[in-house]
């Protein structure tokens, strides 16, 4: 199987950095595009043996699978020309999450499948969102899945739910990482702890707390309750934070799916 990666920012540079270190995709069988060549060139530099196309035509001349990792507003400038190239044999991933399936199938005439990734997958851990169009073969789709499995945990999800899925696995690393530095500034301020030293206890506590996840040592409620000692210093801090945490997560859900509809209808194809 051949590998076509259209726009090389953040997630294609990451999606062709996983698929060559998890040894998931040879980089004999990748060719990479971005519109300004540096991005591609600099993978290049790194994968010697990846292939840097010199146009669209190019992709999907030497591609079965074709990821779309451009923003969403720039799908027509990448789908009007890839469509003279694109048949029923090959399959277009998109990687964003505004546009459905269904979209993506009305305006390419190949096999369709959306799959948002998670930065978390650099780590060749955290979740792939997987949603199948109605075209797509059962040979492709079973490919994709095992493509993934080297990379990420990926989860099937309905169009309703994509946005909260997405605002979890994908948009979670920036969120998490804002309210931890927060913590972090919060610690230093009230204790007068060095930053550097919040810093480096916070994401070694970080890297413990997702290990126990891993391994299914204990639950979230396992966690909070093995932790709360009767009468401790826990359930003080828990009781501040429940008193404060109000609306705050309901907003941020809700300021996410306001964006979605807008992206959504200003969206061209
Ligand atoms: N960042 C994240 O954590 C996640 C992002 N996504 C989704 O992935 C998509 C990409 O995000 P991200 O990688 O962060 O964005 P970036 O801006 O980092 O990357 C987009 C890339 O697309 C290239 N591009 C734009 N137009 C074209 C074109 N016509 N032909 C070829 N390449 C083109 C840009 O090239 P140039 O260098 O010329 O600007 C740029 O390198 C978005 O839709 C986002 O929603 C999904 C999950 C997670
Ligand atoms: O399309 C999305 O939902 C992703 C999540 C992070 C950025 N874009």
């Amino acid at each position: 199987m051949r590998y076509g990666i259209i726009g090389t920012g953040n997630m294609g540079s990451m999606l062709t950095t996983s698929f060559i270190t998890s040894k998931a995709v040879s980089a004999r069988d990748l060719v990479i595009y971005n519109r300004s060549a540096e991005k591609a060139l600099k993978l290049k530099k790194i994968y010697k043996n990846l292939t840097v196309a010199s146009s669209l035509e190019e992709v999907t001349n030497n591609s079965d699978v074709i990821f779309l990792c451009v923003k969403p507003h720039h799908f027509k400038d990448v789908l009007d020309p890839l469509n003279h190239n694109l048949n029923d044999s090959h399959c277009l991933v998109s990687i964003t999450s505004p546009v459905s399936v269904n979209e993506l199938e009305n305006h390419t005439p190949c096999q369709v499948a959306r799959i948002v990734p998670s930065i978390t997958n650099r780590a060749l851990s955290g979740v792939s969102l997987f949603t199948f169009g109605e075209r797509i073969t059962e040979g492709n789709k079973q490919n994709l899945r095992t493509l993934f499995k080297t990379i990420s945990h990926p989860v099937e999800i309905e169009e309703e739910y994509i946005r909260a899925s997405s605002d979890i696995v994908s948009c979670g690393p920036a969120f998490v990482s804002f309210l931890l530095k927060n913590w972090i500034e919060s610690a230093h301020k009230v204790s007068g702890i060095p930053q550097e030293k919040a810093t480096e206890l916070t994401e070694e506590m970080m890297i413990g707390l997702g290990t126990l996840l891993s391994k299914k040592i204990f639950s979230l409620d396992e966690l909070m309750e093995k932790v709360t000692v009767k009468g401790g210093v826990t359930g003080e801090g828990l009781k501040a934070l429940e008193s404060h945490v109000g609306p705050l997560f309901e907003e941020m859900f809700t300021a996410t799916q306001r964006k979605h509809l807008e992206d959504k209808k200003t969206i061209k194809f």
